[in-house]
């Protein structure tokens, strides 16, 4: 399976993540056609944010770390780039794609056949990018220059105590093994870094081997066996090599890898070999050993190894045997603390650099290397070798190691193109290399998050992910320090490969060293110095004495005691710190609860409100539909009506002149005309009636002024009559304004009975409305009824009356206008009498419901009937079934008209 390279670093290197990270603003390079993308890609984040010493976070730092310059602090990262050879300039490899700008700054133009061209030509990319380093060394460079600014001081640090890493990163065939090992007699990094260690402990070296680095970083006192084991295995070593060296000229030794068979040609040994001894130039290595503890004696341990496939092998394990033969792989494992380390990793004691140099050359021949496309003699492991310096200083009866420092150099494999590889084994290879330098990446990346993004919860950083990160994890988590060297091949045909090397080595120029072991130390005496909980100000240090030592963060000064109350201010420390976390979380959380409750009141406020004003909203709408129906079912009754009393009129009129051509036609003709004399008769009866009531006001008149005068025997019986009708009339009148209030109030009810019928509320609640207004109306009628009979009396009252009056009148001389007595004929009473008869079948009929409908619509003419046929069968209207259904009711009780008041009075 074809795979193309991964980025190393830990996500993919899409050019919008990359932008995101690195990129300057376009306005920082001037003006630019491109909106989102800069011409340019800068990717020199390692120069922009460095901290200022003036930065108020480190004002609270322990002395230590104030002490250093922030130069120190941020981990350096030096690109090499190697010249071109021969064949590759013959190829026209050098199109200028990289540039050298200063020091710091490199510029990368893409080629015209690269794929980053062809990115930057859709618009996608950028076909620059710069990018800044710590310090930038040529091509010219010689192998001298760059030890003297690479490696030179961090050989100093190790004697000093403290522990470092440099490592290499490139694309193959770019020169790391080149950086680091040297080629001929130009010795690389490692070479003279030996050289220049044995110089400076010229005189200071402890010979004896029984104490040997074990484990991450623990020393163990060997018995006499185990010092003797160790001596064979140094000399096997050490003649293994001089054998192989007086063997040169069939320099090609054979080893079975132990994984699939590899084959690991040490064709490089034939570099290095001619040189029998690290050829350096004379003043290229200070020597003083000035800087070295007073009374302190070194004792040198190195360990050569690799990582192939993600398994481990020592590279010193000394058998004299050259036959193919299965490696054995080593196991990782953690001491007490957690750290790794390799273990059963042979650890050989060097006495020169001649002695390390040599055992150096015999672990390179067990290397793993291969012949691939880009490089005849490829690395294809990552390759460490380790120094390890003990700071031991020797007792009369026994020599004790005070301290352990290391020195590690690691060759890591170059990351190339997976499909490149033809061959299925560098396939492999080529993928676990890939995959290891990816976690690398993902490392820093995470590393360089927690260290940017110290708010947030940190990213785990997956170092266990792979043999080589959890190998060098120490160096990256604050138990040293570590440089990068990055080497790149400036050939235009691998542009695309060096590009992402660059940009993984731009989030590494990112980085800052964890603190120190040392700058812990410090801390913790920084505590002890602090006023404790109670006020006293700590003893310790007033113990301790020399003030300055203890500066240095010097742990071993501090006794056991001194070191007890520094884990109980420690402690209490971390109870401070937890309470102080826990209140301002309970205050956290009110401030959260109280805002939350705010915001549901004012949210509950706001819904309220809006309730409020849908509701005034939806009942105004609703009273606006009410009265327009309203209006217009008036209009529309009203027209109806308008409609009816002009039809009923055109009926009568029609009728009339019927009655008048036609008195005797068909059998419709005399109900016809009967209705419409009972009309006319009405009519009359009306102003029959005024006259009778004008009338009896003129008797009342009379009586009372009969009363005026001298009482006449006989005459008190008819004045009591009187006052019996009177009382009966006025009672009758008040009947009267009674029976008209409760058709008023019927009217009413028949209203709010149409608008019941109107909103849809049932025909049953109308039926009911209209029932009790029937109901009412026979209680009327029975009213009217009593209304009658009393007035019935009146009359008998006063026929009575006037038969006294006329005996009277027989005494006394004449009454003035005695109207009344004299329309009081025979011929009249009988008529009268015909007129009560008329009434009375007037009686026996259905009541009148027109009557009823007119109180109503008082618009309305009185004399219209609508319980015509004509008017049934025009009407539509919810009113008009109302009226349908009224009529199709039983008839009640006849209800007294005016004509059979009239005709009984
Ligand atoms: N600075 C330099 N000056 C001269 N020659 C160099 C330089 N750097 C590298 N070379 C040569 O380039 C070739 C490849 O170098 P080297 O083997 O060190 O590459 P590499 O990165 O280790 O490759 P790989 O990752 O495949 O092992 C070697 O022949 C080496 O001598």
């Amino acid at each position: 399976m074809a795979l193309t390279l991964s980025s190393p670093c830990g996500y993919p290197f899409d050019e919008d993540e990359e932008m995101a990270v690195f990129e300057s603003t376009a306005a920082e390079h001037g003006g630019l056609s491109r909106p989102r993308l800069p011409e340019i890609s800068v990717i020199s984040p390692g120069l922009d944010t460095r901290p200022s010493i003036a930065d108020p976070k480190l004002a609270v730092k322990p002395a230590a770390v104030r002490q250093g310059s922030c130069d120190e602090e941020r981990v350096k990262v030096f690109l090499r780039i190697r010249p071109l050879t021969e064949t590759e300039s013959h190829r026209d490899e050098e199109q200028g794609c990289v540039a050298v700008q200063d020091e710091e700054t490199l510029l990368l133009k893409a080629p015209k056949e690269s794929q980053n061209m062809r990115t930057a030509e859709r618009g996608i990319t950028q076909s620059m990018h710069k990018f800044s380093f710590s310090k930038i060394f040529g091509p010219e460079t010689t192998q001298q220059q760059f030890y003297e600014s690479t490696m030179k001081k961090m050989v100093k640090d190790v004697l000093q105590g403290e522990n470092r890493l440099l490592y290499t990163y490139g694309v193959t065939n770019s020169g790391k093994t080149y950086t680091i090992q040297g080629s001929g007699l130009e010795a690389g990094l490692l070479p003279r870094a030996l050289v220049s260690l044995f110089r400076k402990l010229q005189g200071r070296l402890y010979g004896a081997m029984d104490l040997k680095p074990v484990l991450y970083q623990d020393v163990r006192q060997l018995d006499s066996g185990e010092i003797r084991v160790e001596e064979i295995r140094r000399n096997s070593l050490l003649k293994e090599n001089e054998n192989l060296t007086s063997r040169r000229g069939g320099n090609t030794s054979i080893w079975d890898s132990g994984i699939g068979g590899l084959s690991s040609t040490s064709n490089i040994a034939t570099q290095l070999e001619d040189t029998g001894s690290v050829c350096l130039e004379p003043d290229s290595l200070s020597h003083s050993g000035a800087d070295l503890a007073e009374g302190v004696q070194f004792s040198i341990w190195v360990a050569f190894y690799e990582i192939y496939n993600e398994f481990l092998y020592d590279l010193l394990d000394a058998s004299p045997s050259l036959q193919p033969r299965k490696r054995i792989t080593l196991r990782l494992s953690d001491d007490k603390q957690g750290n790794p380390y390799v273990k059963d990793l042979a650890w050989i004691q060097v006495r020169s650099a001649e002695e390390a140099w040599r055992i150096l050359r015999a672990g390179r021949r067990n290397q793993s290397f291969a012949s691939t496309h880009l490089n005849q003699n490829s690395s294809r492991s990552h390759s460490i070798f380790s120094i390890r310096v003990l700071h031991i200083r020797p007792e009369a009866d026994s020599a004790q190691a005070t301290h352990i420092s290391e020195l590690t150099v690691c060759d890591l494999a170059g990351s190339e193109r997976c499909k490149e590889q033809r061959n299925g084994e560098r396939m492999k290879e080529a993928n676990n290399i890939n995959t290891s330098l990816l976690t690398l990446g993902r490392c820093i990346a995470a590393l360089r998050h927690n260290q940017n993004n110290k708010s947030r919860p940190p990213q785990v950083v997956p170092f266990r992910d792979s043999k080589m990160t959890r190998v060098l994890q120490g160096f990256f988590c604050g138990r040293g320090t570590s440089s990068m060297v990055v080497n790149i091949n400036p050939c235009a045909s691998i542009y695309d490969e060096t590009l992402q090397a660059l940009k993984f080595s731009a989030i590494a120029t990112q980085l800052v060293h964890g603190p120190s072991t040392k700058t812990r130390v410090a801390y913790i005496l920084a505590l002890l110095r602090e006023p404790t909980a109670n006020g006293n100000e700590s003893t310790v240090m007033e113990e301790e004495g020399d003030e300055s030592d203890i500066e240095d963060g010097d742990i071993t000064m501090l006794n056991t005691e001194a070191l007890l109350q520094a884990i109980d201010v420690l402690k209490r420390e971390v109870q401070r710190q937890r309470d102080e976390k826990d209140v301002l979380e309970a205050n956290v959380r009110e401030q959260v609860v109280s805002e939350m409750m705010e915001l549901i009141s004012g949210m509950q406020d706001g819904f309220s409100e809006t309730l409020e004003a849908e509701r005034a909203l939806i009942e105004e709408r609703y009273e606006d539909k009410l009265t327009n129906v309203q209006k217009h079912l008036k209009k529309f009754y009203s027209q109806e009506l308008t409609e009816r009393d002009q039809e009923i009129d055109a009926l009568s009129a029609a009728l009339d002149k019927i009655k008048v051509a036609e008195p005797h036609g068909d059998s419709e003709g005399p109900r016809r005309s009967r209705r419409l004399t009972s009309q006319t008769e009405c009519s009359r009866l009306h102003v029959e009636l005024d006259q009778c009531r004008a009338e009896l006001l003129a008797k009342t008149q009379e009586l009372t002024k009969l009363k005026m005068q001298p009482e006449v025997p006989g005459s008190t019986g008819t004045v009591t009559v009187t006052n019996a009708a009177d009382r009966k009339l006025e009672d009758g009148q008040r009947n009267l304004r009674q029976l008209r209030l409760d058709l008023q109030r019927l009217g009413m009810d028949l209203q709010s009975g149409e608008r019941a019928c109107c909103r849809n509320t049932g025909g049953e609640r109308l039926r009911q409305a209209l029932t009790a207004a029937d109901e009412t109306l026979a209680k009327q009628d029975q009213i009217l009824l009593d209304l009658q009979n009393g007035l019935a009396l009146v009359k008998a009252d006063l026929r009575r009356k006037a038969e006294s009056l006329a005996q009277t009148q027989a005494v006394l001389p004449p009454l003035p206008s005695l109207g009344y007595a004299a329309s009081i004929t025979p011929g009249s009473c009988k008529k009268r009498g015909c007129a009560v008869a008329a009434a009375k079948d007037t009686e026996n009929r259905p009541p009148e419901k027109r009557q009823f409908f007119q109180s109503l619509f008082p618009m309305r003419t009185p004399n219209r009937k609508y319980n015509t046929r004509a008017f049934e069968e025009a009407s539509a209207t919810p009113s008009s079934r109302i009226l349908r259904s009224r009529q199709q009711s039983p008839p009640r009780s006849p209800a007294p008209t005016l004509r059979s008041l009239r005709g009984k009075y």
